[in-house]
C-alpha cells in the first residue's frame, strides 16, 4: 500500500536529518557555541521568513479552513519565544538587530519564493510547501533531545525545548490538514506536492547554513 502524503513527508525529513544533525549551526546549537555574529543573522533572517510565512498562512489557511487558523496561527505568533533565548545568548533583543530593517539574505529570498510561488498554483502545493517549517524543527528538536544537547548547562537548550514542545502540534495538526486535501487533488498534484515538501525540506538546511556564512 501507498505511505499517505504525510508519512512519505515524515520519510524526506528522516532521510534528510543526518544533513541536518551534520551542520554546522545545529551543531553549534547542540553544543552550545554559536558565534554572536550567526545568532543575530539567524534571528534576523529568521524574523523575515516567519513575518512572510504568517502571511501565507494566513492566506491559504484561510481559503482552507477559517477555524484552524484561528486555532493554530498563535503558533507561529508565539516562535518569538524561541528567538528570545537565542537573543539573551547574544545579549541582544529583537529591537536592536531589526532596526534598521536588514535585508533579506539569497536563501530567505529562494525559500519565500519557493512557498509563494507553490501557493500561487493552489493551496495544497501551498500548504505542503509551508509544512517543512514545523516538521524539520520538530524532528530535529527531538533528536537534539535524543543526544542530551538541552542539558541545563547549553545556553540553547531553551530553544530546543521550545521546538520539541509547541512544534508538535501544529505539526501534526498540519499534517492531518494535508492528508484530508490530499483525495481531492489529482495524483499529479500529490506527486508535486512531494517534490514541493522536499524542496522546502533543502531550503530549511540552505537556511541555517546561511546563519553561518559570513560569520
Ligand atoms: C526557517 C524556519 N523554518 C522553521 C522554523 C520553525 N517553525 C523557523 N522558525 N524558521
Amino acid at each position: 500500500m501507498q505511505p499517505t502524503g504525510s508519512k512519505q513527508m515524515q520519510q524526506t525529513v528522516a532521510e534528510l536529518m543526518p544533513q541536518f544533525m551534520e551542520n554546522s549551526f545545529v551543531k553549534g546549537i547542540a553544543t552550545g557555541s554559536l558565534s554572536r555574529a550567526a545568532v543575530v543573522n539567524y534571528v534576523q533572517q529568521d524574523n523575515l521568513y516567519l513575518d512572510r510565512f504568517l502571511t501565507l498562512y494566513q492566506q491559504v489557511l484561510g481559503a482552507l479552513n477559517p477555524s484552524l487558523l484561528e486555532q493554530t496561527e498563535h503558533d507561529i505568533q508565539r516562535e518569538n519565544g524561541a528567538h528570545q533565548v537565542l537573543l539573551q545568548a547574544a545579549q541582544t533583543t529583537t529591537d536592536q538587530i531589526m532596526t534598521p530593517l536588514p535585508a533579506a539574505k539569497q536563501v530567505t529570498r529562494a525559500y519565500l519564493e519557493h512557498m509563494e510561488r507553490a501557493t500561487e498554483q493552489s493551496v495544497f502545493l501551498g500548504l505542503a510547501s509551508m509544512q517543512a517549517c514545523p516538521a524539520v524543527y520538530r524532528e530535529l528538536a527531538q533528536r537534539l533531545v535524543q543526544q542530551g544537547a538541552n542539558r541545563a548547562d547549553n545556553p540553547f537548550a531553551g530553544w530546543i525545548n521550545f521546538y520539541v514542545g509547541t512544534d508538535d502540534d501544529f505539526d501534526h495538526t498540519m499534517f492531518h490538514e494535508l492528508d484530508q486535501l490530499s483525495p481531492t487533488v489529482m495524483a499529479a498534484e500529490r506527486q508535486q506536492a512531494q517534490q514541493v515538501f522536499r524542496k522546502s525540506c533543502e531550503l530549511e538546511l540552505a537556511f541555517f547554513t546561511q546563519a553561518k556564512e559570513d560569520d
